[in-house]
């Protein structure tokens, strides 16, 4: 099977939440913590993009800093991209505190063959978790050097595989898997629903 790398995404100004996110609490740990220890059941290569120096340090992981500044997380996925030795990055975001190394896992096995590979959840896309292949390199290049950030908007330029509902939800809770906390209502959200996950482990224990 290809190498495959893990992507935290940590760059961005966190304006809803109005402080930095990722070192905010879901449960005993911080977001990106709970991150970065799923992923760790996973990747050998880890790298987180963007955001500072002193986030690398607390987690122990290289930091790579966007090289096309301003273009959100595209810009991060397209600087980890190169930076990675890795093939491909599974990149996530550092706000997903249920995501799970199960998911990780199937997204990897259904990447053979594809520059992205996208969960597709209703109607909706999960492009900030997603494999993406070192292929996608020019095609995001364009999409930013012609302001369009969108990270959807190469993807008419790339192959892509869309993975079903039915094959997510063989892996993992489909419901909250995606769940990504961008405002303090969000947040309290997460703690209630870590705590109630909590109580159905220790009630199936
Ligand atoms: N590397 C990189 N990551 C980013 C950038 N902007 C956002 N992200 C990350 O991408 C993910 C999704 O972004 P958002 O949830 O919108 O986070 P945000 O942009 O900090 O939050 P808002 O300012 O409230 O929109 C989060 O994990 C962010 O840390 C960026 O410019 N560069
Ligand atoms: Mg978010």
């Amino acid at each position: 099977m290809t190498e495959v790398a893990g992507v935290i995404l940590a760059g961005g100004k966190s304006r809803r939440m109005g402080t930095d996110k990722a070192f905010l609490t879901v449960g005993r740990e911080a977001m990106i913590e709970r991150v970065a220890a799923e992923l760790r059941k996973v990747f050998k290569e880890i790298l987180i993009s963007g955001g500072d120096e002193e986030t690398g340090r607390r987690l122990g992981l290289r930091v790579i800093p966007d090289l096309i500044k301003g273009g959100g997380p595209l810009s991060g996925i397209h600087a980890t991209l190169i930076a990675a030795q890795s093939d491909k990055c599974l990149v996530v975001p550092c706000d997903m505190p249920f995501l799970s190394a199960e998911l990780a896992k199937i997204m990897i096995s259904q990447s053979e063959g594809y520059d992205v590979t996208v969960p597709q959840h209703g109607d909706y896309l999960q492009p900030l978790f997603a494999v993406y292949s070192k292929s996608c390199i020019p095609a995001i290049e364009e999409a930013l050097n012609n302001n369009r950030h969108k990270v959807v908007d190469f993807y008419p330029r790339v192959r892509v595989k869309y993975v079903s509902e039915a094959i997510l939800k063989a892996a993992a809770d489909i419901d909250t898997v995606f769940f990504n906390v961008n405002t303090p209502f969000d947040l309290e959200k997460a703690r209630i629903i870590d705590k109630k996950k909590k109580k159905v482990r220790r009630v199936n224990c």
